[in-house]
């Protein structure tokens, strides 16, 4: 009998909710306790200094070294009397995660003893020991310098006994090592080009600010049950596993009662956020069983980002202190729903007015169907590249499965803008402006009512939806940097405002109006674009066939996927919005095959050992016990009918050794193909040959696993089974 799986079901079955003490203050007193935010820097620091800072924050003003100096005084004051003795400076290179590197305050006194020090120039500069972060090859290993250098736009903040301050973390050389980087161009980028066009509207806005509001869906699994899938511990999913017989079809789980060990984790992950200026809002059971979200308030796109990664390692956390383990990969089990990260994406001015969403007035309208339309123009001129920024090995096995969004982008649009759209491009110049005596011009732009809006039909089939005031790209995978889309999705939109402004700008030059000129330039957008808008079923094969015939991106190979990134006119759009290089985005695609293959890799490895050290072994020792039984029913009854009786277990024990053989086969190819692969010196060519040749051994050996799991005593069978890892709670 397997021990262990039996062992782990009954203690978790046993686990009570963990108390979480409720703290004494509000919510929105403790909201921020850990982060050095604008009220703590007032407090802290002279006002000369912290108008300077602020003016870094608002503006991007540059700050000189003895500001600095100050701020790292102030902040070292805070967080000396918050009880801190460490600081890092936290930054997200390739690898998906965050990097942390804690140094003491602690320096000689010159007087035999120590000091706590913190100066201007380490908040400023640090040049981590940190060669061994993928780079693509932009630096060599005799010169792995990598600088990391403080972003003053997202505030520092302590975890446990360390100050942990934000940075962008770069080659000696300039070139972008980290997501940070270049999402700090891109939002500066769409900053610029879009105040330019918003300008036409009204002349005072002066910044523009890109928004992202995430939705973190992720699995809790009792940890028990976690440490007995090597599996999971490794690859972040299960490689194997037949469908429990229940799983998600009643629908009873998605918004169902949220059970009592997981609320009390959310509980202590929430107060947690809050400390960190998090501004946590909605939890809720998602649709597959063990499966939640989270998701905060909308914030300034980097903030956002920040705060994303910080949570993903405070659910690592704090799931342990409730005997759980959270899975963020984008397909932990098969056959249920997977988790995604669903980035709602708007962009907003200084005036206060939400660009993507619809006003009182034809003039407001004509604003928000000029930003809606230039969206869709960048997201159909770049849908490869967008594609590309959400694909990975692990998001590979959501997209198009169980009611996340296939592989193609497309955008939903809803009933009410998809008539306002058509309605422009029907209508002739003077159909939509006319001039009205002392008002001046009238615009004919129907009304979208503000309120009904947010209640459009949704498609959760749509990658890129538009909700009402923004938009939600929904492939995003859960386990993601959101840096990796909102770099691809700001760079291209900013990108296709300056064009928009070139457009026009040569109508007024001609002398057009300044509305008729937009209007001429958006009616041509609305028909060039076309292809990207699809309301319909984005998981249907006619989509698939139509999408194709639209020329729209329909590669599904992940490794081939990641071609568009290095496509002529991406480039020149990075380069033109002055995101990326294009060294950089050489040797950020070389880090993204190389992950890609490693992770197929891992995987393969695992599933060989699994295959060989549980499965066969269990399946032939169960085996064995039916030909026991087999020759025993020869020595009790006569042959004709020990024949009939055994007729059963004979088929099983063929099945069997059938199964058994097809796995030993499989496992054994599976090597020989990888050793080819490996030898592959193009880091492009080995993913696709891993993606080409591992990938679908990788399914052909699990399907015969997970038949032998439906035959094999469940005494014997050592790997917790899908019922217990999506039930047990
Ligand atoms: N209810 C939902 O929105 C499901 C979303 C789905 N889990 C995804 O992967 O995107």
């Amino acid at each position: 009998m397997s021990k262990l799986r039996f062992r782990v079901v009954e203690t978790a079955f046993k686990k009570k909710a963990v108390e979480v003490a409720t703290p004494a203050e509000r919510p929105s007193e403790y909201f921020g306790k850990y982060v050095f935010n604008k009220e703590k820097m007032f407090k802290y620091l002279p006002s000369k200094v912290y108008n300077a800072l602020i003016d870094a924050i608002d503006n991007g003003a540059p700050l000189d070294r003895s500001i600095a100096d100050e701020v790292a005084a102030g902040m070292k004051k805070w967080a000396i009397e918050m009880g801190v003795t460490h600081y890092t400076h936290w930054f997200a290179p390739l690898t998906e995660g965050t990097a942390e590197k804690h140094d003491a305050f602690v320096e000689h006194d010159g007087k035999g003893g120590m000091m706590e020090e913190f100066t201007g120039k380490l908040l400023v500069q640090q040049e981590p020991d940190a060669s061994s972060f993928p780079n693509g090859g932009i630096r060599n290993t005799f010169e792995a310098r990598g600088y990391s250098a403080w972003d003053p736009s997202s505030p520092a903040f302590i975890v446990d006994d360390t100050l942990c301050i934000p940075t962008v973390f770069i080659a000696y050389t300039g070139e972008a090592l980290d997501y940070k980087a270049p999402l700090l161009k891109a939002l500066r980028a769409v900053d610029k080009a879009a105040v330019a066009v918003c300008q036409y509207f009204n002349p005072e806005v002066k910044k523009v600010v890109a928004y992202l509001g995430w939705e973190q869906e992720y699995f809790l699994v009792d940890e028990g049950l976690y440490a007995a899938r090597p599996d999971l511990l490794m690859t972040g999913r299960t490689l194997m596993g037949h469908d429990s017989a229940k799983n998600q079809q009643l629908e009873d789980h998605y918004f169902g009662a949220i059970p009592t060990r997981v609320a009390a984790f959310m509980k202590d992950l929430e107060i947690e956020a809050l400390k960190l200026g998090i501004p946590v809002k909605t939890r809720h059971n998602e649709v597959a069983p063990n499966q939640f979200e989270l998701a905060p308030i909308f914030e300034e796109c980097n903030l956002a980002n920040d705060h994303n990664l910080l949570i993903m390692s405070l659910m690592r956390k704090v799931s342990r202190r409730h005997g759980f383990r959270v899975l963020l990969h984008e397909k932990p089990f098969k056959g249920v729903n997977g988790s995604g990260k669903h980035n709602n994406w708007s962009l907003g001015t200084d005036t206060g007015i939400l660009l993507m969403g619809p006003g009182k007035t034809p003039e407001d309208n004509l604003r928000f169907v000029t930003f809606v339309v230039n969206t869709l123009m960048a997201v159909y001129h770049h849908n490869g590249l967008l594609k590309a920024s959400i694909s990975s090995a692990t998001n590979a096995h959501r997209l198009g499965a169980n009611e996340a969004p296939p592989a193609i982008i497309s955008s939903f649009l809803g009933k009410q803008l998809s008539q306002v759209l058509d309605h422009i491009e029907n209508s002739t110049k003077d159909d939509l402006i006319s001039l009205s005596g002392k008002q001046g011009m009238k615009l004919d732009i129907p009304q979208i009512p503000e309120l009904l809006i947010d209640n459009t039909d949704r498609n959760r089939t749509s990658p890129f939806a538009f909700t009402g005031n923004r938009f939600e790209f929904r492939a995003v995978g859960s386990e993601a940097n959101c840096a990796s889309a909102m770099i691809a999705l700001n760079s291209a939109v900013a990108n296709q405002l300056v064009k928009f402004k070139k457009d026009v700008d040569a109508l007024i030059e001609k002398g057009e109006p300044k509305v008729s000129a937009i209007l001429e330039i958006i009616r041509g957008y609305i028909k060039e674009c076309k292809a990207i808008h699809f309301d319909g079923n984005g998981y249907s094969d006619e989509w698939k066939k139509e999408a194709a015939r639209r020329g729209l991106d329909c590669e599904t190979s992940v490794p081939v996927i990641f071609d568009n990134y290095l496509k002529p006119e991406t480039i020149a759009m990075f380069e033109a919005t002055g995101v990326m290089t294009k060294k950089e985005l050489e040797a950020r695609n070389e880090v993204k095959w190389e992950t890609y293959t490693k992770k197929i890799q891992i995987e393969a490895r695992v599933l060989g050992d699994l295959a060989m050290n549980h499965i066969i072994p269990v399946a032939t020792q169960y085996q064995t016990d039916l030909i026991n039984n087999v020759y025993k029913m020869q020595s009790l009854f006569p042959a004709e009918k020990a024949a009939k009786l055994s007729a059963k277990n004979l088929e099983l024990i063929e099945e069997i050794a059938d199964r058994t053989a097809f796995i030993k086969e499989h496992v054994d190819a599976m090597i020989e193909a990888r050793k080819v692969a490996n030898k592959i010196e193009s880091e492009r060519e080995k993913a696709i040959a891993y993606h080409d040749t591992i990938v679908p051994a990788l399914e052909e050996i699990r399907y015969h696993i997970d038949k032998l799991e439906l035959i094999v005593d469940n005494q014997m069978w050592t790997l917790p089974k899908y019922r217990e890892l999506l039930f047990v709670r």
